[in-house]
């Protein structure tokens, strides 16, 4: 096993929030990320390494150790599973819901309602537990167009300030789960990169700590 600590960063918006984070934990990168095209970056720390890929892909690199740990928001997490993963903190940023939500005032149009989303375990997971027949429609982007398009009747996908979904004439409906930003650890480093990870740990829990003031 590396003697590194391979951190894996989330691309896109939570990187922007996670780089001030890890700066008041005093982890900053080498270089600057924005204006690279590489992908794996030296620290400030000469045991910590940072790969900066897809929030998808998070999990998956931590899950199957390429990194030791990695940061991603808990809509990717509940998505992908937690087999192999610890989740010991939550980072407390990029804070959202998960929701249902269909055109405001709209009943559905199909029999077997109709759900268009990325995040298609986790639909499929709730409405079976809501005992509501559902066909779960998988898509990249955009959610919000398939109930205008007639797509769907329902979808599950993000919602923070709940603009997105008015601009598109549509209403949130039932919550789902509460998101923020966590800390995944993979599970074998836990155990065999303990001495390493304990001291990286401590200063993002006191990071998050110091920021609630
Ligand atoms: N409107 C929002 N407000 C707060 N947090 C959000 C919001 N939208 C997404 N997030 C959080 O930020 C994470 C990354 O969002 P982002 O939009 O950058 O990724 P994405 O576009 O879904 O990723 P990809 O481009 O890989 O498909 C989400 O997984 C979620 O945890
Ligand atoms: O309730 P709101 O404050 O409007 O936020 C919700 C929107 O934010 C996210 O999209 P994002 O802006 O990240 O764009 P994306 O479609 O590229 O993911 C999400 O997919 C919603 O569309």
């Amino acid at each position: 096993m590396s003697k590194q600590l391979i951190l894996a960063l989330s691309k896109g918006r939570i990187l922007d929030e996670t780089l001030p984070l890890l700066a008041d934990a005093g982890i900053w990168p080498a270089e600057d990320l924005s204006k690279s095209r590489k992908l794996l970056f030296d620290t400030n720390l000469p045991d910590v390494k940072l790969v900066v890929i897809r929030a998808t892909d998070v999990p998956t690199y931590v899950q199957l150790g390429a990194a030791d740990l990695g940061i991603a928001g808990k809509d990717v997490l509940l998505e992908h599973g937690a087999e192999g993963l610890y989740e010991p903190l939550d980072l407390e940023i990029a804070r959202c819901k998960l929701m249902t939500a269909g055109i405001t005032g709209a009943e559905p149009a199909h029999a077997r309602r109709r759900v268009a989303t990325k995040f298609v375990s986790v639909a499929r997971r709730y409405y079976a537990e809501q005992g509501i027949q559902a066909e779960v429609i998988k898509l990249y982007g955009a959610m919000e167009l398939a109930p205008l398009m007639n797509l769907a009747d329902e979808i599950v996908d993000i919602v923070d300030t709940g603009n997105t979904l008015r601009a598109n004439g549509m209403e949130p409906r039932e919550k789902i789960a509460d998101i923020s930003t966590r800390l995944v650890v993979n599970q074998a480093a836990m155990t065999m990169k303990h001495d390493r990870l304990k001291p990286l740990l401590n200063r993002l829990r006191e990071a998050v700590t110091s920021r609630r003031g």
